[in-house]
C-alpha cells in the first residue's frame, strides 16, 4: 500500500496569509540579496494570489543587504551604523521584490512600521486601514521594520514578532515563517545533532520555548525563540503557525495543497482576541450609538461590520479611534468596538451608505463606521460593564 503524506489544512485553508522571510535566508547567509530564492518565493505567492488568498510578505533582509552593498563584512552594533545599513539595504530589497513580482503582472508596495505605529490605536487603524486598501486592489504588501527610524528602545528587532503583528492586525488566519532550518527542534539542531524534529505543537505550549531557547544565526537575529513566541501571538487572533524551511521547493504551493511541511504550531479555536478582551472590559467608553434592528441582526448574528447606514442615534463626544457602544432601540448594549469616525462626522453620516461618506464628508477613511476585526459583539451570559 502506498504510504500516505500526512497533511496539513492551516495554509490550505487561509484565505488571507503572512508569509515570512528571515535574513539569512533573504540575503544567502549576508552575501547579499538571493535574487533566485526571491524570484521563487515571488512565483508560489503570484500563484496562490490568482487562487484567491490575500497574501503579506514580511521581509527581513535590509541591514544583511546594506551590510553587503557597503562592503562590511561584521554587523556593527552601532544603531547608527545599523540604521544607515537598513537605509542602503532596504532598496535592495524593494527592488528585487518589485522585479519579481512584476514579472507575474502583481504590483507590490513597501510597508515600513514601527512599534509605536502597532501600539497607538489611531496609527494602528491607519496601518490596518492601508493594508486593507493594498489587499483590496490585489497588491502584495511587502513589509519590514522601519529600522532606519527606530532606536534600541523601542526596536521590535526580529520580523518574527513583526510577523505575528501583522497576522493580528489583519487577522490573517495562517503566519508561515521561512527560515534556513526545516522547522522547529526539540533543540538547535546547529549545535546537537540529535535533536528531534517537532511536526506538530499547539502555539504557546511553554515546553516550545524552552526547546527553542537557543539564539539564531550569525546573519538573523530572534532565532527560534522569537518563531514560537510570534506563534503565540499570532494564535491571539486565531492565526495557525507554520516554521518551514524556505529553501524546501515550492514549500508555499505545497503548504496550501495541504502537505505537511515544517513544524505547525496551531492556535486553538475558538479565540475572543486579546484586543476583543480589552474591548470587553473597556470601563472608559466615549459615548453610544443606536442602531435600527437591522444593524443589531448584523452585529449579533452575522458578526459583521458596522455600517453607517444602520445608525439611527448618536451620543456623546468621541474621535476616531474611541471605544464606543453600540446599543439597540431599548438601549440593550449589542457590542462595543473601535469607531472609525469622530461624533460629529458619525451624525453627519449615520443612515447614509458607505458609498455617499466620501460626498458628505470631503473624504473616506474607511467604508465602515466600526471594523468587525475592531469590536466585539455581545453574547448571551456575556454581559459586558454597563455603559
Ligand atoms: N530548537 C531549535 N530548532 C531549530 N533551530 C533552532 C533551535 N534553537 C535555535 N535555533 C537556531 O535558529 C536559527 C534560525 O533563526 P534565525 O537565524 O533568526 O533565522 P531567520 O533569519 O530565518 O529569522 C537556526 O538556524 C538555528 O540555528
Ligand atoms: N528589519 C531587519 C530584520 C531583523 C532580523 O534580523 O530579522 P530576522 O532575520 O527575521 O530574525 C532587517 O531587515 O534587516
Amino acid at each position: 500500500m502506498a504510504e500516505s503524506k500526512p497533511s496539513s489544512s492551516a495554509v490550505s485553508y487561509a484565505k488571507r496569509l503572512v508569509v515570512k522571510v528571515g535574513s539569512s535566508l533573504v540575503t544567502n547567509e549576508g552575501k547579499g540579496i538571493d535574487t533566485l530564492a526571491v524570484e521563487q518565493w515571488a512565483e508560489q505567492i503570484a500563484q496562490l494570489h490568482g487562487q484567491g488568498k490575500q497574501m503579506v510578505l514580511v521581509s527581513s533582509g535590509a541591514i544583511a543587504e546594506g551590510m553587503a552593498r557597503l562592503g562590511w563584512p561584521r554587523r556593527p552594533n552601532a544603531m547608527h551604523e545599523l540604521q544607515a545599513a537598513a537605509a542602503v539595504g532596504q532598496m535592495g530589497l524593494a527592488q528585487a521584490y518589485e522585479a519579481a513580482f512584476a514579472r507575474h503582472g502583481i504590483r507590490t508596495a513597501q510597508i515600513l512600521l514601527t512599534h509605536e505605529d502597532l501600539a497607538d490605536r489611531r496609527r494602528y487603524l491607519n496601518a490596518r486601514s492601508t493594508l486593507y486598501t493594498l489587499l483590496g486592489l490585489g497588491v502584495v504588501p511587502i513589509v519590514n521594520e522601519n529600522d532606519t527610524v527606530v532606536t534600541d528602545e523601542i526596536r521590535l528587532g526580529d520580523n518574527d514578532t513583526l510577523g505575528a503583528l501583522v497576522t493580528n492586525l489583519i487577522e490573517a488566519e495562517a503566519l508561515v515563517i521561512l527560515t534556513d532550518q526545516s522547522g522547529l527542534y526539540s533543540a538547535d539542531p546547529r549545535k546537537n545533532p540529535d535533536a528531534q524534529f517537532i511536526a506538530l505543537g499547539q502555539a504557546g505550549d511553554p515546553a516550545l520555548e524552552t526547546m527553542a531557547g537557543g539564539s539564531g544565526s550569525s546573519i538573523g537575529t530572534g532565532g527560534m525563540l522569537t518563531k514560537v513566541l510570534a506563534a503565540k501571538r499570532a494564535a491571539n487572533s486565531g492565526g495557525h503557525t507554520i516554521i518551514a524551511s524556505g529553501r524546501e521547493p515550492n514549500v508555499l504551493l505545497r503548504l496550501a495543497g495541504g502537505e505537511a511541511i515544517g513544524t505547525e504550531l496551531r492556535a486553538i479555536l475558538p479565540v475572543r482576541s486579546a484586543r476583543q478582551r480589552w474591548l470587553a472590559n473597556h470601563l472608559r467608553l466615549r459615548g453610544r450609538i443606536t442602531l435600527d434592528d437591522g444593524a443589531v441582526r448584523a452585529l449579533t448574528q452575522g458578526h459583521k461590520s458596522l455600517l453607517p447606514i444602520g445608525v439611527v442615534a448618536v451620543e456623546g463626544e468621541f474621535e476616531r479611534g474611541d471605544v464606543v457602544a453600540c446599543v439597540d432601540q431599548h438601549g440593550v448594549e449589542c457590542g462595543r468596538g473601535l469607531i472609525n469616525y469622530s461624533a460629529a462626522d458619525t451624525r453627519r453620516i449615520m443612515r447614509q451608505p458607505s458609498s455617499h461618506i466620501i460626498d458628505i464628508l470631503g473624504s473616506m477613511s474607511d467604508p465602515e463606521l466600526m471594523h468587525r476585526d475592531n469590536m466585539v459583539f455581545a453574547r448571551s451570559r456575556d454581559l459586558m460593564a454597563k455603559t
